[in-house]
């Protein structure tokens, strides 16, 4: 058809594994066309990790100073609320995504505004701003990359609350004086912590009995802590039945269930109750599948159910781990297999080769950026359990080492490893304290490279960093 442009490779969604795959397409030396009807950059750049991290910095690094003596009495005032915004909406480029469109075109990638739809077996139909449609053909693959958007329950009332999502909760440009936040997930706890630190009085209500639900249980208890200490209070086995905002402005009521308790009255409220797949109208039903659907893909990221393995899905959309490390993980293997096809290459799909997403279930990654932070990769202690493995649990006190003493006067954490007595290495790990995201590496190393753990005793820490927990682990195992 006249009408039609061809390229190789046509990905519908420009967050950051639709960029990723893109650009190995590209590096690939195929031609590669993006579809985006938002900013480029996807949620994580805008409405998610970016500013949301931007939000939660300052406050970090004010409780490091408050930490230790000499530099706790230099630190006389409060987080400066204005400054905390402004610094987070240099880090979103003020929602502009020039700077993002500027990379697509030093790589060579076509961008193509408009909402992309699938309109048959490798075709797309973009609808255009001006509402043209400009129709599309793969010669190789389509990559569906639309994301994921905030759930939120259908309760009575709360249409006219007007409750905040992720994307209010990391845009909003001033600080509501009580904020109510449901969910006691990573999105809950974190925003919990960034709002509370900025001044809000914020109420954490979690239907269920701790934070983090799927992390080791002393993550979510060291977190709630943490909220607390930061004048947050937090009521687990609570669940919101019904809200209230007359006219759809002043405070908001919340009733809550167990009953008999006065309603909660807030200026905003957050709900941080999951995510749904942005695969509504995408138009699966054009190639058979079900519109509205999580996309089942194999580990190549080829979508199941469709004939001609021409269809990939990468990032939260697939529900492998909605994480942007991971999805980016698994843009570069889809963009492997589009490229080793395309050359009429051989697959190779064996686990932890480069055609097959392999980290993204067995070695999950993971930095909650609360204070204290919570880090975790692989299985928890509970996972390996219904796994059927058979494992050895070895916990630690962080503050304990003299590298934690040394960073912060009280240090409290803990440190887990999960050894899988079977394989001989270790299946996962977890740290919660102060700056424990940056421990997390040298255990992702240890799961993903399934390093015996007789050789980690070689990887000797050096003496005196917060790593030398991983001396006292394994010390501990050997008991
Ligand atoms: C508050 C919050 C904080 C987070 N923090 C972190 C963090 O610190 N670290 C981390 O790893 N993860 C974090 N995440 C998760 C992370 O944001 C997601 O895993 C990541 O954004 C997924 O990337 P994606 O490319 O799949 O989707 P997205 O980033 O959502 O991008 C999808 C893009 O596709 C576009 N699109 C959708 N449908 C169409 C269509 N039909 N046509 C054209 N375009 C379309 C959308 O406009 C969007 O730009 C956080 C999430 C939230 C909500
Ligand atoms: N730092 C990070 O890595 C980071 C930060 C934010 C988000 N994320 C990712 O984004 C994704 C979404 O996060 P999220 O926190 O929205 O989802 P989530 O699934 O992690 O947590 C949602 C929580 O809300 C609860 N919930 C659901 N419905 C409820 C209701 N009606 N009332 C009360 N509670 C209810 C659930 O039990 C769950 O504990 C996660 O997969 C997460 O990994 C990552």
């Amino acid at each position: 058809m006249s009408d039609t442009t061809e390229y190789d490779v046509i990905v519908i969604g420009a967050g950051p594994t639709g960029e990723n795959v893109a650009d190995r397409a590209r590096a690939a030396g195929l031609s590669a066309a993006i579809v985006e009807r938002d900013l480029v950059g996807g949620d994580c750049s805008y409405w998610a990790c970016i500013p949301s991290k931007a939000l939660l910095r300052p406050s970090a690094a004010l409780d490091a100073a408050r930490a230790v003596a000499g530099a706790r009495e230099a630190v006389t005032g409060r987080l400066a609320a204005s400054a905390v915004l402004a610094r987070r909406d240099t880090f979103v480029s003020g929602w502009n995504d020039e700077g993002q469109v500027s990379w697509l075109e030093s790589a060579g990638i076509d961008l193509i505004r408009g909402h992309g739809r699938l309109d048959g077996p490798r075709r797309v139909a973009v609808e255009t701003p001006g509402g043209e449609v400009r129709r599309l053909l793969a010669r190789h693959a389509v990559v569906l990359a639309p994301g994921s958007a905030a759930v939120v329950p259908r309760l009575p009332g709360v249409a006219e609350a007007r409750p905040w999502t992720s994307r209010e909760a990391t845009s909003a440009t001033g600080v509501p004086d009580r904020l109510a936040v449901v969910g006691g997930g990573v999105v809950g706890v974190e925003m919990a912590a960034a709002w509370a630190a900025l001044g809000s009085r914020v109420t954490l209500l979690m239907r269920g009995e701790r934070a983090l639900p799927r992390m080791e249980p002393f993550a979510g208890e060291l977190v709630t802590e943490g909220l607390e200490r930061r004048g947050a209070t937090v009521r687990a086995g609570v669940s919101v039945t019904g809200l209230g905002r007359p006219g759809g402005s002043g405070p908001v009521t919340l009733s809550l269930d167990p009953g008999g308790e006065a309603a909660l009255e807030v200026d905003e409220v957050l709900f941080a109750t999951g995510r749904r797949p942005l695969t509504d109208d995408i138009g699966l039903a054009s190639v058979g599948l079900e519109p509205g659907s999580w996309l089942d893909v194999d580990d190549a990221l080829r979508v199941q159910g469709v004939e001609g393995e021409w269809l990939y899905c990468v990032g939260d959309a697939n529900h492998r781990a909605l994480l942007t490390h991971q999805g980016k993980y698994q843009a570069r293997v889809a963009g492997a297999v589009i490229a080793a096809r395309a050359a009429g290459d051989a697959v190779d799909g064996a686990a932890w080769g480069p055609h097959a997403a392999t980290a993204d279930t067995a070695a999950v990654t993971q930095v909650v950026f609360t204070e204290p932070e919570v880090a975790s990769v692989g299985l928890t202690a509970a996972d390996a359990e219904r796994a059927g493995r058979r494992t050895r649990v070895v916990d630690y006190e962080l503050g304990d080492v003299a590298g934690a003493s040394l960073f912060a006067d009280g240090y409290t954490g803990r440190a887990r490893m999960v050894v899988d007595l079977d394989r001989g290495h270790l299946t996962g790990a977890t740290f919660v304290g102060p700056q424990a995201g940056e421990l997390l590496h040298a255990a992702t190393i240890a799961v993903a490279g399934e390093v015996p753990v007789e050789r980690l005793w070689h990887a000797v820490p050096a003496f005196p960093t917060i790593s030398e927990v991983w001396l006292r682990l394994l010390e501990t195992l050997r008991g």
